[in-house]
């Protein structure tokens, strides 16, 4: 099995590849899938990410959730380990080192405690859910307080070729339930590990 730095470098290059342009035409796609997910869990407040010119883009997605009055929590790396949340309201600025788009806003107090689900980003993820971000250890810390109904409402957003048959991982990895991609939604067999 690849080693998570082997898969995240496959990963990076493979969406170099991709580029920007290819990707931002799967704006709409993301956002049907997403809008399906919100819908069929009656979900009102989320937790979601402003994607970068390289991720599955969110932009569309986030302009329907304001639209539609459904609050989207998006993250903002606050020291070299922690995340802050705050509802998204259309402003955001990049990270200066992460170079991540980021909510400009108040950080919710609450954190993700109000959020119904969660879209996480990831370099890749396998069928049972083993997720591989990108090596800061963010989400691994921010899901390990979560609530326990929370943590069966962890879904990944991830580009079609980035669902792996197997993927290495660790004790502090919290498995995600489902995996979204532009084309598809996928549940996984996380019970099973
Ligand atoms: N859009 C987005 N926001 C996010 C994250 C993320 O992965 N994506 N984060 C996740 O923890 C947190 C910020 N920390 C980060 C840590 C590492 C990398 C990183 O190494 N990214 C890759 C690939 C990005 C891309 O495909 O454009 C890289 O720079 O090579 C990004 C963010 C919170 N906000
Ligand atoms: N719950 C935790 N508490 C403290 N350190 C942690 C925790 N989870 C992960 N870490 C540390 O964070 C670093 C990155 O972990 P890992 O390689 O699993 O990141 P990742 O899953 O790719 O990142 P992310 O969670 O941000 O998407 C490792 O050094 C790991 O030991």
């Amino acid at each position: 099995m690849l080693t998570k730095w082997e898969v995240r470098d496959e990963v990076r290059a493979r969406r170099r590849m991709r580029g920007a342009e290819s990707t931002a035409r799967l704006a709409g796609q993301v956002r049907d899938q997403l809008e399906g997910l919100v819908t069929r869990f009656d979900a009102r407040t989320i937790a979601c990410f402003a994607a970068t010119p390289l991720e599955p883009p969110t932009g569309a997605f986030l302009d329907w959730a304001r639209e539609h009055g459904v609050r989207v929590l998006l993250p903002r790396a606050v020291s070299a380990t922690a995340l802050e949340w705050c509802v998204d309201d259309g402003t955001l600025r990049e990270h200066p080192r992460l170079r991540v788009p980021e909510p400009a806003g108040l950080a919710d107090p609450a954190g993700l405690d109000r959020a119904e689900l969660v879209v996480l980003p990831a370099a890749a993820v396998d069928r049972t859910g083993a997720r591989v971000g990108w090596g800061g250890g963010y989400y691994d810390r921010a899901l390990e307080v979560l609530r326990p109904d929370l943590r069966r409402r962890l879904f990944a957003l991830v580009h079609d070729d980035e669902v792996f048959d197997a993927l290495p991982h660790e004790p502090h990895d919290v498995p995600v339930v489902g995996i979204v991609t532009p084309t598809m939604y996928l549940e996984t067999h996380s019970e099973s590990r």
